[in-house]
């Protein structure tokens, strides 16, 4: 794919341009570790360091054009330069052009919402391949395009990560993408330049204060992808969400609502709601999920009406949606030999703490002892801590305060923080274990036969992050091992 500097800049307002705009180019990157001779740099200004830094040392290794915000004071012969306003959105522009703008040949459905995200889009894949089509997926656990799988790095992808995908999607004959985008993704315009078929708002709750620093600010990033999609998109969202109008504000887009609770477009109503399952009456048809909880009702009703918008067979659609299991280390439980019930979840917000602990009040059976094994990761959102530990002790019998991945920070410090959130009388059902195996080795030791252990935060994770190190870790494997032994 070779394309001249300024085809690829089609459609950004070119604020100064120095040398050649005919320059021919080969590859687009915008970290200077990653150069290569012939590559456009586009200079983007980050949360650590700003990459207009870096041109210097970008054009030394053979950039041929750079794009940035301010023209460098010294330019480098045969080397060209355009300015424009903002480099985060010409890098979005310019990835989905280079790669012939691959969300324009498929059906692109995002999801976006505090919790939520990788569960409705992987049911949303899952589904559109048993009806028969070829899909994409990107999410935290993994990417596909179609039966394979590459790894996920983030949430949403950066634009280029984000374009190389999407374009290899296209080139497999994908019809559907099903894509997470985070708030991190809007405020940064990773999207920027995808065409969307239709976006669906799960919920916002509590996180990542740390990067948007206030609630409203967080609202206004999630909100950005609805007010980025196109007249012909559809814009679906939760009714029973205190920010669901909201979200659809200023949308082009035309609206659609689910809903538990408030009038919305596609309703749902919990029949039965258990360990074995949920029986949930949709569209005047009773049917029977494997997926767990409440909030689990509202994840499948969404997956349904984002599938009617698509115009997809009713029936069809509910009979492989009840045969469908959820994402990896969402809800995921084994029942050991001596008749301890562990659980792993990625609830890594207290909304999310506190949805899976009253799904567990709500099936268990009333005498069995609920064990949580919880920690907060390092480096993030602080303020969750505090609340956090507090969910954690008013919903169970027994709390384990342990590490998550303590990334570059104490994991002592990390767990001083939760216990603030634990009021005088929680404190006697509190034990802290930093180190995270030892912590879900104590809880399977603690339990006894009809006992539930809830190890939330890490879902899917095979790693845990100290100090800068991923050492191979896994929840599920950890409790495994235990509950095999000591049963
Ligand atoms: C806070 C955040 O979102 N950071 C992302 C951001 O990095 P940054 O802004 O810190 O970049 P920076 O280090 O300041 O550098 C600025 C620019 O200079 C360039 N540079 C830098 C150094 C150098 O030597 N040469 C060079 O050219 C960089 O390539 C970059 O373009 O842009 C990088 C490239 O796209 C991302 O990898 C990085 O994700 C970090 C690793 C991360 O942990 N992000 C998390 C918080 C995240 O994005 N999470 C969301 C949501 C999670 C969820 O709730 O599901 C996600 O979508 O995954
Ligand atoms: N609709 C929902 N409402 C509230 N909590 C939910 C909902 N769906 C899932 N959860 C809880 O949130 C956890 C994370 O779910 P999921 O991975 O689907 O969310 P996500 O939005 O993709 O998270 P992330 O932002 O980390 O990518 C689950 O393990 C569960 O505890
Ligand atoms: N995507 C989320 C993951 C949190 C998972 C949890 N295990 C942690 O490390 O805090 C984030 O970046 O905030
Ligand atoms: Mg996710």
């Amino acid at each position: 794919m070779r394309r001249t500097f300024t085809e690829l800049l089609s459609g950004i307002t070119i604020l100064d341009l120095q040398g050649s705009g005919t320059v021919g180019i080969g590859n687009i990157c915008f970290d200077s570790r990653q150069v290569k001779p012939g590559s456009l740099f586009i200079a983007v200004k980050g949360t650590v360091s700003d990459g207009h830094d870096y041109i210097g040392k970008a054009v030394e290794l053979g950039v041929s054009a750079v794009v940035c915000e301010t023209m460098p004071a010294v330019l480098a012969e045969g080397v060209s330069y355009a300015v424009v306003a903002d480099s985060a959105i010409a890098l979005g522009l310019i990835a989905s052009e280079f790669y012939d703008h691959p969300s324009e040949s498929m059906k692109v459905v995002g999801v976006t919402g505090t919790n939520g995200k990788t569960t409705v889009a992987t049911l949303l894949f899952k589904l559109f391949k048993e009806l028969g089509y070829k899909v994409g997926l990107v999410s935290t656990v993994e990417n596909y395009i179609h039966n394979s799988v590459v790894p996920s790095t983030h949430t949403t992808p950066d634009p280029i990560a984000l374009n190389t995908l999407l374009a290899e999607m296209v080139a497999a004959g994908c019809d559907y993408c099903f894509m997470e985008v985070s708030s991190h993704a809007v405020a940064q315009h990773r999207i920027a330049g995808l065409q969307f078929t239709g976006g669906v708002f799960t919920n916002l709750t509590h996180d990542h204060l740390d990067f948007h620093k206030t609630f409203d600010a967080y609202l206004k990033a999630k909100r950005g992808f609805f007010d980025s999609l196109p007249k012909s998109a559809f814009a679906l969202t939760n009714a029973d969400d205190r920010n669901g109008q909201v979200m659809l504000q200023n949308t082009k887009a035309y609206k659609k609502s689910y809903g538990l609770k408030n009038m919305a477009d596609f309703k749902v109503r919990i029949i039965e709601d258990e360990l074995s399952g949920l029986i949930l009456e949709i569209d005047g048809q009773e049917v029977w999920f494997k997926l767990i909880g409440n909030f689990n009702a509202y994840n499948l009703l969404s997956v349904y009406a984002t599938a009617m918008l698509l115009e997809q067979d009713s029936n069809r659609v509910l009979t492989i949606l009840s045969r469908l299991s959820s994402a990896e280390g969402r809800f995921d439980y084994i029942t050991a030999p001596n008749g301890v019930i562990a659980i792993v979840d990625y609830a890594h917000t207290p909304d999310a703490v506190q949805n899976v602990l009253s799904t567990i009040q709500s099936v268990r059976k009333g005498i069995e002892q609920v064990i949580t094994v919880i920690g907060c990761g390092g480096d993030r959102d602080r303020t969750k801590r505090k609340p956090m530990a507090q969910i954690a002790c008013d919903w169970s019998d027994k709390v384990i305060l342990t590490s998550d991945n303590p990334r570059s920070e104490e994991p002592m410090e990390i767990i001083r923080e939760m216990e603030a959130g634990v009021s005088p009388e929680n404190k006697r059902k509190v034990l802290v274990i930093a180190d995270r195996g030892e912590a879900i080795r104590t809880a399977c030791h603690l339990a006894k036969a009809g006992d539930i252990i809830l190890v939330a935060g890490k879902g899917h994770e095979k790693y845990q992050e100290i100090k800068g190190v991923k050492h191979p870790f896994d929840d599920k494997k950890v409790l495994t091992e235990q509950l095999i032994q000591v049963g």
